[in-house]
């Protein structure tokens, strides 16, 4: 049974309609939302915080219909980008004013001092928030927040203002403690990074609408649409034709698609038809670089040549881009440089798992 389900919600702001939004949720589980600006993100947390009258569609909590519920009765705690402390309030204070003002909730079963020390705040207990970094003060929002003893968590963005280090150290802090303590969540990013990082499900939500939401894994590597691969942080995409469709096994299609001169290889779970007008991605992460020695090309192998055409370094990762018949993206370590003697200019050999390539329709 699952610990929320949204069904069928449909809420109507100004001319904004959030429409036909359903998913579930278990105890424990991290669902992040990612989407364009504008596309209802907000409106869907304030939603199922209770701020907004649903037009249709319900919402449960451990199977209770808190559709109607006021916001103080829902138990969900929120954490916004400009959670505001109370300014005159001490660290110590702002963190056990909500826990006062949440008595009310049935189970108070967490110890706000165990919560200071997760998120290392006790040093700033005694300060007021104008003395506070931003990242501190999001930490003692979020302690703030978690000792209210909340049954869920929504998250709107609430890393947003922080420097990329910041914001990388509490985004490894929260999710270590939403895990440890069981919390369920919801979390809206603009960020595809932090989307796969924190979310045990990921969604997709364009124009009031959930185009795509499923395990992380399976949202990888398969996006429903060109928007969704985009937005999701896929590189490569580029169009191609069905040449050859194949049955392998009862759930498998070997399918040969044609981007220009080339053939793709590729093992798909969904049919499609010859002559059928597609979208091929392909992760960055997912192409390799061979030496001129190794492997000859086969039935079942995408081994292409292609032009080294620009290396530019992104932390410890390097970002190779190729040119020829089709432009690829390839993010790639130091140590793969070295060994394949990438430079401007030099024709490579790369390799592409055909179970890598998803295919989109047109
Ligand atoms: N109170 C309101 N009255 C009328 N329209 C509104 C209201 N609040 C939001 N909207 C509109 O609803 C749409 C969705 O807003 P929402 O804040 O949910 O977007 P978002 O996905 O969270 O965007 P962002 O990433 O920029 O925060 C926007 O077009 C917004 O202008």
């Amino acid at each position: 049974m699952s610990f929320l389900k949204v069904n069928g919600l449909q809420v109507k702001i100004g001319n904004f309609i959030l429409d036909n939004i359903s998913f579930e949720l278990n105890e424990g589980q991290i669902i992040t939302i990612l989407g364009p600006s504008g596309s209802g993100k907000t409106i869907l947390l304030e939603s199922i915080a209770g701020f907004h009258t649903l037009n249709k569609g319900k919402i449960y909590l451990e199977n209770k219909d808190i559709s109607i519920l006021p916001v103080e009765k829902r138990e969900i705690g929120f954490m916004f980008q400009d959670y505001a402390l109370f300014p005159h309030w001490t660290v110590r204070e702002n963190i056990l004013s909500s826990f006062k003002f949440n008595k009310g909730y049935k189970k108070i079963n967490i110890n706000p001092e165990k919560i200071i020390k997760m998120l290392h705040i006790e040093d700033l207990l005694d300060r007021y928030p104008i003395n506070l970094s931003g990242g501190e003060r999001q930490r003692v929002a979020l302690a703030r927040s978690l000792v209210a003893n909340p049954k869920m968590f929504l998250f709107d963005e609430p890393m947003s203002a922080l420097d990329a280090r910041t914001r990388e150290n509490l985004r490894d802090e929260l999710l270590s403690i939403l895990k440890n303590l069981s919390l369920s969540a919801i979390y809206v990013t603009h960020d595809h990074i932090e989307a796969f990082t924190l979310g045990d499900l990921v969604g997709i939500i364009n124009k009031g609408k959930l185009v795509q939401i499923g395990e992380r894994n399976k949202i990888f590597r398969n996006p429903n649409s060109i928007f969704v691969a985009d937005f999701i942080g896929i590189e490569n995409l580029f169009s191609a034709k069905i040449q050859l469709v194949k049955k392998v096994s009862p759930e498998l299609y070997f399918i040969i698609a044609k981007h220009k001169q080339i053939e793709f290889k590729i093992f798909s779970k969904e049919q499609f038809s010859t002559n059928d007008e597609v979208f091929l991605s392909i992760r960055s992460e997912d192409i390799s670089f061979l030496d001129e020695s190794e492997e000859k090309n086969d039935n079942f192998k995408n081994i292409i040549i292609l032009e080294v055409i620009d290396i530019v370094q992104i932390d410890f990762f390097y970002k190779i881009f190729l040119g020829g018949d089709v432009l690829l993206k390839v993010i790639t370590l130091k140590d793969s440089i070295k060994k394949h003697k990438i430079n401007t200019g030099k024709k490579i050999k790369v390799h592409i798992d055909p179970e890598y390539i998803h295919i989109i329709k047109a």
